[in-house]
């Protein structure tokens, strides 16, 4: 994910890396699951669960920084990378 010979731009924010003409677009490169023998076997009830737990949120709330707050996407090491405590505002549509 952070390499810039690939991702345009590697440490910004950018769903443009997953689009082509406006179009979801699949990186070859992306593997989130792995792959072969050893793939994850729970991938598509995976990307089920997050397509209709994000679908259903993003259908009931609107999602905003509180005021006067930043993000940081810098990563939080350990196992995995994990994003730094931050504060969130669901409002309801
Ligand atoms: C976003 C969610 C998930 C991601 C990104 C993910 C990713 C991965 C990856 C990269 C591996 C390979 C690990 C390795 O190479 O040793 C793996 C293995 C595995 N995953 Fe997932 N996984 C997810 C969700 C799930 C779920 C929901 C289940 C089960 C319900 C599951 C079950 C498994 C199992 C059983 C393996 C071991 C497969 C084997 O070694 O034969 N995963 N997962």
């Amino acid at each position: 994910m952070f390499d810039k010979n690939e991702w345009e731009t590697p440490h910004t924010f950018n769903p443009g890396h997953f689009l082509k003409d406006g179009q979801f677009h699949k990186k070859e490169l992306f593997i989130p699951f792995s792959m072969g023998k050893r793939a994850c076997l729970g991938e598509v009830m995976a990307r089920s669960e997050l397509f209709l737990f994000f679908t259903a949120l993003l259908q009931k709330f609107t999602f905003q920084r509180p005021p006067g707050t930043t993000y940081s996407l810098k990563p939080k090491m350990g196992l995995t990378m994990a994003p730094e405590p931050y504060k969130i505002c669901a409002v309801p549509r």
